[in-house]
């Protein structure tokens, strides 16, 4: 394997918390990898080190064979970041935002003015070049984000929650966008988002508490879960009464409700009649077997309380 990123007991201490603790990963390049995790996992302390921006505590990371703490330059022109936030300058054009960043990265304008107008059409802004970002969607700042990520042609690229607060549209437009990019790019995105891990990335860490709990590929980390026996229960009414009796139940595991709607985990197979012994089939308006999904996985490992 050709590795794009190698991490070695990447660690970061803030006084008494370690946000990330002892972690290890390769990626390959010109693949898309994806970081999963609750609120405070330590995802963004993961990459904010990757990308240079604070030191590690303990441990070393490469990016393209250089070292993110000896060769901090060089790793920063070799890679594009992707913050969560759209932080585009207001005060210039769209165009003027690409032309800023190409000039932060020494680019001349015979090399750059030719990568921003191949880009603009990419992201499909061309007509809304001379524009000022305030006056785009929430989809077309954040193209235009990604885009400004890419002016500088990065070897990898860092996507931070790429399609949080999008709509369906723009969320898959982004994801052709960055399916696209790879194999001559490698892509290492965090989302919250189970279905766009599952469609889009190569290969996924689950981390908590700022470890790696699970690594592989949806289908690795969903046959994990093979084994466990998932339902979807649907009530046609009275889904808070339900919840109560199902909590109660010591083999029901991983319970998700969603209105009068729940996907559960029965501990085996046998425990299906007591469990409809339990709640009677009166109510009950469908009862069937389910596939287990990224979102179970995660949620077996990684709890289901809400985190701050
Ligand atoms: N500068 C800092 N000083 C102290 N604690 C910090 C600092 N930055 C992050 N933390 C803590 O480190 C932990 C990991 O935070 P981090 O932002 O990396 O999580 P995350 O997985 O990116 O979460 P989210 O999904 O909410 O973005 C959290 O407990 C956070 O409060």
């Amino acid at each position: 394997m050709t590795v794009a990123l190698e991490i070695d007991g990447l660690a970061k201490v803030y006084g008494t918390l370690r946000a990330v603790n002892d972690f290890s990963l390769r990626v390959e390049r010109g693949t898309i990898f994806g970081l999963l995790g609750p609120n405070g996992a330590g995802k963004t302390t993961l990459i904010r080190m990757l990308t240079t921006l604070i030191r590690p505590s303990a441990g070393s990371a490469r990016i393209e064979g250089h070292s993110v703490l000896t060769s901090a330059r060089t790793v920063r022109s070799l890679i594009g970041v992707v913050p969560q936030e759209n932080n585009l300058d207001r005060y210039l054009t769209c165009r003027e935002n690409l032309v800023l960043h190409a000039r932060m990265y020494g680019m001349a304008p015979t090399e750059y003015n030719r990568r921003i107008d191949e880009l603009l059409e990419l992201i499909g802004l061309t007509g809304r070049q001379h524009d000022f970002p305030d006056t785009f969607s929430g989809g077309m700042q954040r193209r235009l984000v990604v885009a400004r990520a890419l002016v500088h042609t990065p070897r990898v690229l860092f996507l931070d929650e790429p399609t949080t607060g999008l709509d369906p549209q723009s969320r898959r437009a982004v994801w052709d966008y960055v399916q696209s990019l790879t194999p001559q790019m490698t892509i290492f995105l965090t989302t919250h988002y189970m279905d766009e891990a599952d469609a889009l990335c190569d290969r996924i860490v689950i981390m908590d508490h700022g470890r790696a709990l699970v690594d592989g590929t949806a289908a690795e980390l969903k046959e994990r879960l093979a084994h466990a026996h998932m339902y979807e229960l649907e009530f046609r009414s009275d889904g808070e009464r339900y919840e109560k009796i199902l909590r109660e139940l010591p083999f029901v595991r991983n319970l998700q409700r969603t209105g009068n709607s729940f996907r559960l985990a029965l501990e085996g197979e046998e425990f299906l009649k007591p469990l409809m012994d339990r709640i009677g089939g009166d109510d009950i308006r469908k009862i069937c077997l389910k596939e287990p999904s990224l979102e179970d996985v995660f949620i077996e490992l990684t709890g289901r309380e809400v985190r701050e």
